[in-house]
């Protein structure tokens, strides 16, 4: 990194431009110095959902769509983005996105019949919470799996949230993933109905979480359960397009309630995305999430797949580095990239 010491080019100092100061000469483009900051709650038509003001008195639900200039660019839920235009959020208002700020994050989707590109879904979350219910449907561990390879490659952190204890003990799950260091809370509906949901958010404040779960799993309760008054919330966006909340396939970004001075934290809904894209996915940044483990890959050949005979992870566990239960856990994890039918 370039530091300013006492050899500094002065001239470097001079030129920078400040975040609101002049603007830099080589643009073109308008550099909208009067835009408003936003965050994309939802996305439906390729019209945006936008919390703008946030934290203040006048904060406030507006609908833009994207400006001409932003071209093919896309613009996500959790994108925080720059607006101009009609910025009251009266009905029929619409402004404009002219800017995407630089994403600390992104998730995709996998690609599917439907659609052969692995698409990005959210931005600039930095938990995922891979709802799984403990039984009916049965929890399917390579599915999981998946999840954490995909939250790890992503720079998410991983929150396992175990439904539906009433039918089924988290015990077996939760040997399962111990080795891991894996984030967890077990829930049931009836507990959710009471002190359950806020020991649920208690591990959600101060972060951007999206929730995914196969059908049935009991995310719809869980997420009612945490953001109980959510459909009020989005009415006006139906109220602009004419639209059921129930048809549209974006994620949706709802606010925990939060008593005075608790720290808030958002809830990213997912409806009708089963699994994501892995595979794009680099084993380099999956170990990552394996700092135990990262040192031993030091002898590995180059583009080690660490699931091979010239790996050097097993040189490393078997001299008593690190935990041989770790080297399975990544090992596993690493192959469930390979798609099976029913994943
Ligand atoms: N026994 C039991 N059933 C639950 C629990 N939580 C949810 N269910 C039931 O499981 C079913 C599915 O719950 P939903 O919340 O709709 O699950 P979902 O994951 O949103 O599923 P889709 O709506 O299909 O996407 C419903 O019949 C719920 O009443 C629980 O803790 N215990
Ligand atoms: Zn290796």
């Amino acid at each position: 990194m370039r530091r300013y010491g006492k050899d500094a080019d002065e001239d470097d100092i001079r030129n920078r431009p400040s975040r609101r100061g002049s603007r830099p000469r080589t643009r073109i483009r308008p550099t909208h110095e009067d835009a408003a900051e936003g965050m994309v709650l939802t996305v439906d038509r390729g019209r945006f959902s936008c919390l703008i003001d946030q934290g203040t008195k006048r904060e406030r639900e507006i609908t833009a769509m994207k400006a001409r200039e932003l071209g093919r660019k896309g613009v996500v839920v959790g994108d925080q983005v720059a607006l101009v235009g009609d910025l009251s959020g009266e009905a029929g208002a619409l402004a404009r996105i002219v800017r995407v700020e630089e994403r600390t994050s992104v998730l995709r989707r996998t690609a599917d019949d439907d659609d052969p590109y692995e698409r990005i879904v959210v931005a600039n979350a930095n938990q995922l919470a891979i709802v799984t219910a403990l039984a009916d449907p049965e929890p399917r561990p390579r599915l999981i799996d998946r999840c954490l390879v995909a939250a790890y490659d992503a720079g998410m952190e991983p929150l396992l949230v175990l439904t539906k204890a009433d039918l089924a003990s988290a015990e077996p799950l939760l040997e399962t993933y111990a080795p891991l260091g894996v984030r967890h809370v077990v829930t049931s509906r009836d507990e959710l109905a009471g002190e359950g949901a806020e020991a649920v958010r208690e591990l959600l404040r101060g972060l951007v979480t999206v929730f995914i779960g196969h059908s049935g799993v009991g995310k719809t309760t869980l997420v009612n359960a945490l953001v109980p008054d959510h459909q009020r919330s989005t009415g006006h966006v139906n109220a602009v397009t004419g639209r059921g909340r129930h048809t549209t396939t974006s994620a949706l970004a709802l606010r925990l309630p939060a008593k005075k001075g608790e720290e808030t934290g958002w809830v990213v809904d997912t409806p009708g995305f089963r699994s994501f894209g892995l595979s794009h996915i680099e084993p380099s940044r999956v170990i990552h999430a394996f700092p135990d483990l990262e040192p031993g890959t030091e002898g590995c050949p180059r583009a080690c797949s660490h699931d091979e005979p010239d790996c050097a992870l097993d040189a490393w566990v078997a001299e008593g580095h690190a935990d041989p239960a770790r080297l399975y856990s990544l090992r596993r994890l690493l192959s469930s990239r390979d798609a099976h039918e029913g994943d």
